[in-house]
């Protein structure tokens, strides 16, 4: 069997994660794990993890390391059979340690955009809650305005999107990612990539995960949340 291979996305709000996950998974197979998509199904369903987190979210919060742990390792440990790549965990040391002890990872990409980038692209960011696909007015628009493509079903903007609230969330990320980013340096699998354009950036990606993981002609990955 082919070796399995381990990545996490890190970067700010707005930053490409999503979409460059989704790429990933496309061009070479991989499962893309969200966090955040897991929880919110969690929340759906009504789970004691899920009712707990959503206390959380509703206030803006962090949901507490030992409620993402509980709810996302043993999630990982079934994936014993397939390359992920995960967006949105770990966002503390903490949940960092944990997943460390549970595997070891390959590698770790973290997108450095540019305030202004950010501002702009979450302003207008559209998401459609229930698959969480994610449209952009310039970069991606939906066929139909302010539908989702395949659902038909209507989009959302999250207000913790806008300017007012960006600051905010950056530091946050900033202070939380520092020691992360130190740790996954001082392993040798961090790569950052910069810029303000996900299509400039994308092959930088690409050339990387093309040394590291053979590509497939797999084309029809979507954005999966934890099975
Ligand atoms: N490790 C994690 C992952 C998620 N969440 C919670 C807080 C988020 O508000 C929510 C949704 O997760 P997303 O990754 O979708 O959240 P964001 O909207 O914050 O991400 P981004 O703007 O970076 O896409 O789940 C959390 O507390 N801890
Ligand atoms: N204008 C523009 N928008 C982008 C670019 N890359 C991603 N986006 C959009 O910016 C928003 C944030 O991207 P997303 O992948 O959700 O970032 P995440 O928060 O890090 O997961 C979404 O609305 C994307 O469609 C880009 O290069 N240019």
């Amino acid at each position: 069997m082919a070796k399995l291979f381990r990545a996490v996305i890190m970067g700010p709000p707005g930053s490409g994660k999503g979409t460059i996950s989704e790429r990933i998974a496309q061009r070479f197979g991989l499962t893309h794990l969200s966090s955040g998509d897991f929880v919110r199904e969690n929340i759906a369903a009504n789970t004691d993890a899920g009712v707990l987190a959503k206390t959380y979210i509703e206030r803006g919060l962090l949901v507490p390391d030992h409620v993402m742990t509980r709810l996302l390792l043993p999630r990982l440990e079934e994936m014993t059979r397939h390359s992920w790549l995960m967006d949105g965990f770990p966002r503390t040391l903490a949940q960092a340690k944990a997943l460390n002890s549970t595997c070891d990872l390959d590698l770790v990409i973290s997108l450095n955009i540019p305030y202004e980038t950010l501002k702009d692209r979450l302003s207008d960011r559209w998401i459609h809650p229930a698959s969480g696909r994610v449209y952009n007015m310039g970069f991606n628009p939906p066929r139909v305005q302010g539908r989702d493509d395949i659902s038909g079903e209507p989009l959302i903007h999250h207000d913790d999107d806008k300017p007012e609230a960006l600051v905010a969330r950056l530091r946050q990320y900033k202070d939380l990612a520092k020691p992360i980013i130190n740790l996954y340096k001082s392993k040798g699998i961090l790569h950052t990539f910069s810029g303000t354009d996900t299509d400039r950036i994308w092959p930088y990606i690409n050339s990387l995960l093309s040394t590291k993981i053979p590509s497939t002609s797999q084309t029809d990955t979507q954005r999966i949340p934890m099975p």
